[in-house]
């Protein structure tokens, strides 16, 4: 029997939920650790992560201290920034220097990837230069089409935003930028950059980090109604996962059915509830029942019924395949801004921008033009000669129709017995 492909269905996200801070901010730094190694020990040797501003950077702090954590081996990206001086308090940047790059000085600097504050006042040549520092990272067969994070860190904001993607804004039907600016955010500041949703979902793993109780109502609208809000839009392929990292607070769900595991049995360092979104009626099964068992044995499980199941995963809103949503034109001919002609003239980068947006562009013309010089026949041809092929070709298993096999074409008939070779 032919072999299924693998499923592209999302996998549903996994929720932890701690008691304290302090535990989830450890078994955080466990998550990225994990992470991490398996990234280093990849071919590419290195931790390229996403990490966004607001209330996630305190988290991290469980870090500091951590022998296991390879600080030369990361390369640091923003999810999104404000377009503001990076010492200045509203800055992703200055929030993590704060709570986390100061006080880890083997992560150098250079491996942090900030925007170029030079350009504060030019937000679309500022993007621009962003995703070419995301090419030059990525460049590679495998990226041509947008980056793979081994990690992004992401919070979630009381409306549901999620990096610098706003319920309603018209970056949500980004698909081709890498990297996507605005200038009307609702939460000030208002210009910024962000990742967009493609970028998103094609990352390894996404981890979410929200808590306290002014998350509660908007976490279970997202788990509840996958693909409202923006943040659960974010549906990586898998093998990519979501999974979110919160406290009691932000979890605590009032429909939720709980199955209660002796107490005894959970020991206070676990103390984790894993909370698995499966369809209403549906049974826990297959991968999400290996996790549930897994949780079981080290916690108690909560399973949550999902109040929609299905539509979720429709796209929501049209793209304009000719036009990003910064609206710039991109049927087939780049229009270049005046920074990419800038890197073009002074061609000094090997993988300057233009190059590898051409590049990717190339790419894609190519394998249209392939499958436009395949061989083409009209269906009603392809129908008759599939008829002629059938009446003319022998079956051997519809020996109703083609009359019984001579013996020695048989391919079913029993193999002679007596050893591998016959003694003429
Ligand atoms: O503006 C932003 O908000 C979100 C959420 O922040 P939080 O303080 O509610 O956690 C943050 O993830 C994003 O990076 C930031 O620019």
């Amino acid at each position: 029997m032919a072999e299924s492909a693998p499923s592209t269905k999302p996998l549903a996200p996994v929720l932890y939920a701690f008691e304290t801070a302090d535990q989830l901010s450890s078994r955080l730094a466990d998550f990225i650790i994990k992470a991490q190694d398996e990234a280093v020990s990849s071919k590419k040797g290195v931790f390229r992560l996403a990490i966004s501003g607001g209330s996630l950077p305190k988290t991290l702090n469980a870090l500091i201290g951590r022998p296991e954590v390879k600080w030369d081996k990361w390369r640091v990206f923003f999810a999104d920034e404000r377009l503001v001086p990076l010492h200045s308090e509203d800055s992703n940047f200055y929030t993590c220097n704060e709570e986390l790059f100061s006080k880890v000085p083997e992560l150098k600097r250079e491996y942090i990837h900030t925007i170029d504050e030079k350009l504060l006042r030019e937000p679309e040549e500022l993007s621009d230069e962003y995703e070419k520092q995301l090419m030059t990272a990525f460049a590679g067969k495998d990226s041509v089409a947008f980056p793979r994070f081994d990690l992004v860190l992401l919070g979630m904001g009381p409306d549901g935003h999620t990096c610098s993607l706003f319920p309603g804004h018209a970056l949500l039907n980004e698909e081709l930028r890498w990297v996507a600016w605005l200038d009307d955010s609702p939460k000030p500041p208002p210009t910024r950059i962000t990742l967009t949703f493609p970028v998103l979902r094609h990352a390894h793993r996404v981890a979410f980090v929200a808590s306290g109780a002014g998350k509660q109502e908007v976490l279970a609208q997202a788990l509840d109604h996958p693909g409202e809000l923006p943040c659960s839009k974010i549906k990586p392929a898998p093998p990519g996962q979501v999974f979110w990292f919160t406290d009691l607070e932000a979890a605590k769900q009032d429909k939720a059915t709980t199955y209660p595991l002796p107490a005894a049995r959970v020991p206070n360092s676990e103390r984790a509830l894993l909370l698995c979104t499966v369809p209403r009626d549906s049974t826990v099964c297959g991968r999400q029942a290996r996790l549930c068992e897994r949780a079981a044995a080290s916690g108690h499980i909560l399973v949550r019924p999902q109040t929609r199941s299905g539509a979720d995963d429709r796209p929501t809103g049209r793209v304009d395949k000719r036009t990003t949503a910064n609206n710039r034109k991109v049927d087939n001919t780049l229009t270049f801004s005046r920074a990419h002609q800038a890197q073009r003239i002074s061609a000094g980068s090997k993988h300057s921008m233009s190059e590898l947006k051409l590049r990717r562009l190339t790419e894609h013309n190519q394998r249209l033009r392939e499958d436009l010089e395949r061989p083409r026949v009209r269906v009603s041809e392809a129908s008759a000669s599939l008829i002629q092929y059938c009446k003319s070709t022998r079956d051997h298993l519809c020996p109703s129709i083609w009359g019984p096999l001579p013996k020695n074409e048989d391919p079913y008939a029993p193999v002679a017995q007596g050893g591998c070779c016959t003694i003429m």
